[in-house]
């Protein structure tokens, strides 16, 4: 039995995963952590990972970059890796993953669902051929009202993954208006957008001459992300130090 601790254990996406695990032979959830420590779901819910004393396999994050630093000090310091599923990071904070990570797992990625991952390999291989001819990229992303980052993680996961087979020569454009507006040549540009309850919908558009080619992933339900996220923990317990990503648990 995989014995999780979830930190955002009260929040929407922490919700689902409570629910999931209910019916869980595998994986059972031991603790959460949350900002107001309230029990409600038959785990004990502490404020802090500094009163937190249980004993655990695997962390599962879906709460805020605050506090990323107690979480890496405490998996480092028991033994415990990490499936990190927070975005909105810093340079700093994604530095401080990479450092974190030589003493214990860290498995960070920004989407856990298996169709975006599936995605990411499509647009790398769409990206080798279009730009070679002449084809312009913008993403599009579209969360709920009360996403609090943006653009969204995934939507830098996928300029990033594109990137990477641009040599990283393209520089992210996050702003179309006034002087900004007209295109460069080695850009990719990224917009988003925010309202009701959409789940998570993100498209990779590859514009050239006369023709356009359009990739989208639609979320239908936080439990894409939720599925994805208890596999990679069951995938992470008992695992070494080192930097994971989902492609590790998804080939
Ligand atoms: N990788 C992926 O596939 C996905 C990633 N996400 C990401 O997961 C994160 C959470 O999303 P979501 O569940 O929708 O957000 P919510 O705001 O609904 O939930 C976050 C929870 O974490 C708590 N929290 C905030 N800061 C801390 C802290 N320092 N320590 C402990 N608990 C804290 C919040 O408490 P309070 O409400 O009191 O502030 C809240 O209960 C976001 O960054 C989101 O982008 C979301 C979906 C999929
Ligand atoms: O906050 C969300 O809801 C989501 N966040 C992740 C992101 O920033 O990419 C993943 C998903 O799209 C939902």
């Amino acid at each position: 039995m995989t014995k999780i601790i979830l930190r955002g254990c009260n929040g929407k996406m922490g919700q689902v995963i409570t629910e999931l695990l209910v019916n869980d032979e595998q994986a059972q959830i031991v603790a959460g952590i949350d900002l107001n420590g309230i029990a409600k779901n038959g785990y004990p819910v502490f404020k802090s990972f500094s009163h937190c004393n249980v004993d655990a396999d695997v962390i599962i994050d879906f709460s805020s970059p605050k506090g990323l630093e107690d979480m890496i000090f405490y998996g480092q310091n028991k033994n415990v890796p990490i499936v990190l599923c927070t975005t909105g990071l810093s340079e700093e904070d994604i530095a401080m993953v990479s450092e974190g990570s030589k003493k214990v797992g860290i498995l960070r990625s920004a989407n856990m669902s298996l169709g975006i991952n599936t995605l990411l390999k499509l647009v790398q291989a769409a990206t080798k051929v279009l730009v070679a001819a002449d084809f312009d990229i913008e993403i599009l992303e579209k969360h709920h009202n009360q996403k609090v980052d943006a653009p969204s993680g995934t939507a830098l996961l996928l300029a990033d993954a594109i990137n990477e087979v641009l040599n990283k020569e393209y520089t992210y454009q996050y702003d179309r208006s006034k002087e900004l507006a007209p295109r460069g040549k080695k850009e990719i540009g990224i917009s988003a957008v925010r309202g009701g309850t959409i789940v998570g919908e993100h498209e990779v558009i590859f514009a050239g001459t006369d023709e356009v080619i359009e990739f989208k992933h639609t979320a239908y339900s936080k439990a894409v992300f939720a599925k994805g996220a208890i596999q990679a923990a069951k995938f992470l317990a008992g695992k070494g130090p080192g930097l994971y990503q989902m492609s590790d648990v998804i080939e």
